[in-house]
């Protein structure tokens, strides 16, 4: 289970008219909040993150598997803190970035699924099989051998996907995994996370999707303001972000 307990982000982020400063001398007014105080329990099996751009949601995200440490308050993952049992708390946790450009560093698929297993341990000997293997129950075998670049977006998204489930982790979080994507490939990468046993964390801008998951969290400015079931979640988020239609004029009578 992922806990996080009063956890708060703060980023240095002077006015851009204000006076420059060595980082020796960064004043605390230049400190600013960006996520927090959050305590939450994350235990459902499917839970969506909602929320308008530069909300925190990407922070938020980034908290759960210690790529982003709290500045104050905690974050365990089953136990462990992720300020002090980083290494840990990313075996257990993988996580998938929007732009699979940003993940994957190999020049073919099937490299770069082998250094996931690598990274996990795997011996050398049963790597490269292993890797093709994994291809292969994603649907990217004929592409294994390919330059990575050969690969459309959505391949290439797929491929990010497949290298982090090698790792076999407890918990996916995935950063706005389909917003590059087109219709096709979304519904492709949609419904492979659907299918996954693990516990799914995702931010998301697609409402849809966020409609099929256990819990919804809704974040604005820095905060949780939404925390429940989908359809009172994204009702409330809706409520928030579109204002009102005006009611129609009267007709003549
Ligand atoms: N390292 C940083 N330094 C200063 N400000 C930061 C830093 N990281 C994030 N921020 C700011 O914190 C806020 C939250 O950013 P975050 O990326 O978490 O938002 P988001 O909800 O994921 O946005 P989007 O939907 O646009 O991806 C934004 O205003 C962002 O500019």
């Amino acid at each position: 289970m992922i806990a996080l307990d009063a956890a708060v982000v703060t980023a240095y982020a002077p006015a851009a008219d204000g006076p420059r400063r060595g980082r020796a001398r960064r004043a605390a007014e230049d400190v600013v909040r960006i996520l927090g105080p959050v305590t939450l329990d994350l235990t459902e099996h499917r839970i969506a993150v909602v929320g308008p751009n530069g909300s925190g949601k990407s922070t938020l995200a980034r908290l759960l598997n210690g790529l982003t440490l709290p500045s104050s308050g905690t974050v365990r993952v089953d136990g462990l803190d992720t300020a002090r049992d980083g290494a840990a708390v990313r075996r257990r946790v993988g996580f998938l970035f929007t732009d699979p450009d940003a993940q994957v560093v190999m020049p073919t698929p099937v490299e770069d699924v082998a250094l996931s297993l690598r990274r996990a341990g795997v011996p050398a000997a049963g790597r490269d099989a292993a890797a093709r293997a994994w291809l292969d129950r994603v649907g990217l075998a004929d592409r294994a051998d390919l330059p990575v670049r050969a690969l459309s977006g959505g391949q290439r998204q797929l491929l990010a996907l497949t290298a982090v489930l090698a790792t076999e982790p407890d918990v996916l979080v995935c950063d706005e995994p389909t917003t590059l994507l087109d219709l096709r490939w979304r519904a492709v990468v949609d419904a492979l996370l659907a299918d996954l046993p693990q516990q799914v964390v995702q931010v998301t801008h697609d409402l849809d999707a966020a409609a099929h998951a256990d819990r919804v969290l809704v974040v604005d400015d820095g905060q949780v303001v939404h925390d429940g079931p989908p359809a009172a979640a994204l009702a409330a988020y809706r409520a928030r972000m579109l204002p009102p239609t005006p009611a129609a004029p009267a007709g003549p009578a």
